[in-house]
């Protein structure tokens, strides 16, 4: 068995990505971010407060037949951004691109902050991380893809993010079609509840790739390519007008700057981010100022190969051997 979802970006600047997901009897179509790095599938629902709730697309457990409350059970999580959510939880049928899991735990939002109130092009996430990463307690709950991993042909998943297109998350099989170059599998750590790995170096424009190793994870919730000051400094150096803007909190340059390719090598393949995916948008509609795709990871602690990174490879998430692939797309 398989199951094959689109995805597609929720704004001009691929800030998210959005699969829409059925949830209980009869179905209930969701807008959710799928997110590798964390590990609930949370959503806006019947339970959220009004004020909060306006504009999202809610579930409703009260009128699916299948849906059952985890009575004693809750939820907290906080993001890398400081977004937070926190609820209830309840067991109900969840479909994604055709494959259904029967007893999947949906952790219903009693309370979210102000990120997600505002954000209304999605109504919840779907963590694709690893189980050791959910925040339901007493017990912790299985992801969809955990729970749905033994059913499906082969326990991976592929993510494939477009620019400004349609794309797909695949589960239990690899459509190799999506990528020009030959998939480079490499260990992935798992221990955080996120896909960690390790990238065996880094060029920019085109460069041979030196041998800096670079330790970060593959996370399709983050929209950005977060890596060391070093990294960060070297790319820019090769942009006349790059500065960082304190208000932007970032690195941005004048949009008409022809922006160099940055590349990294992971499982004996190198991945090229062409310039353009690395010029993200003007900071403001109609500005010709742009904000790189680029940024530190300096005060976060943790390299992050978010979207901008993603969009430039076909990525296989292979729980059952541990390991991540990627090809160039
Ligand atoms: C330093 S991790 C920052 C990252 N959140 C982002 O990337 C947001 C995404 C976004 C974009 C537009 C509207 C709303 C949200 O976007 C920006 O922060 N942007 C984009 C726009 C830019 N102008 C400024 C910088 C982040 O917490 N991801 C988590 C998943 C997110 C949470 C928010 C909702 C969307 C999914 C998550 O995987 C990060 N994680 C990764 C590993 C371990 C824990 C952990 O928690």
């Amino acid at each position: 068995q398989t199951g094959s979802a689109n995805t597609n970006p929720s704004d001009s600047a691929d800030d998210e990505y959005i699969t829409s997901v059925s949830i209980g009897t009869p179905a209930q179509v969701l807008p959710l971010d799928f997110d590798t790095g964390s590990s609930d599938l949370w959503v806006f629902s019947s339970e959220t407060p009004k004020s909060s709730a306006s504009g999202h697309t809610l579930y409703s457990p009260s009128k699916s037949s299948t849906a059952k409350k985890l009575s004693g059970s809750t939820w907290s999580i906080e993001y890398g951004d400081k977004s937070s959510s926190s609820g209830d939880v309840y067991t109900d049928v969840v479909t994604i691109g055709g494959f259904s899991v029967k007893t999947q735990a949906v952790e219903s939002a009693t309370k979210v902050s102000t990120q997600f109130v505002q954000d209304t092009v999605i109504s919840g996430l779907v963590g694709l991380g690893f189980d050791v990463g959910n925040q339901v307690s007493p017990r912790p709950q299985k992801t969809w893809f955990s729970n749905a991993a033994n059913s499906l042909a082969e326990p991976l998943f592929t993510a494939d993010l477009r620019h400004q297109e349609t794309g797909s998350y695949n589960f239990g099989f690899i459509d190799t079609s999506l990528a020009k170059g030959t998939i480079g599998y490499t260990p992935a750590d798992g221990s955080e509840g996120y896909w960690g790995f390790t990238a065996t170096g880094y060029s920019v424009g085109g460069a041979k790739l030196n041998r800096n190793s670079i330790t970060g994870i593959a996370d399709t919730g983050t929209t950005l390519l977060l890596l060391p000051d070093n990294i960060v400094d070297a790319y820019y150096n090769n942009v006349e007008s790059a500065q960082y803007d304190d208000s932007q909190e970032g690195v941005v340059f004048d949009c008409s700057e022809d922006l160099p390719s940055f590349s990294f090598g992971v499982g004996g393949q190198t991945i090229t981010i062409s310039g353009d995916l690395l010029n993200l948008t003007p900071i403001e509609e109609g500005s010709s100022t742009c904000f790189g795709g680029l940024q530190s990871s300096a005060d976060i602690g943790i390299n992050i190969f978010g979207d901008v990174a993603l969009k430039a490879a076909l990525v296989v998430f292979d729980l059952g051997n541990e390991r991540l692939g990627w090809a160039q797309k």
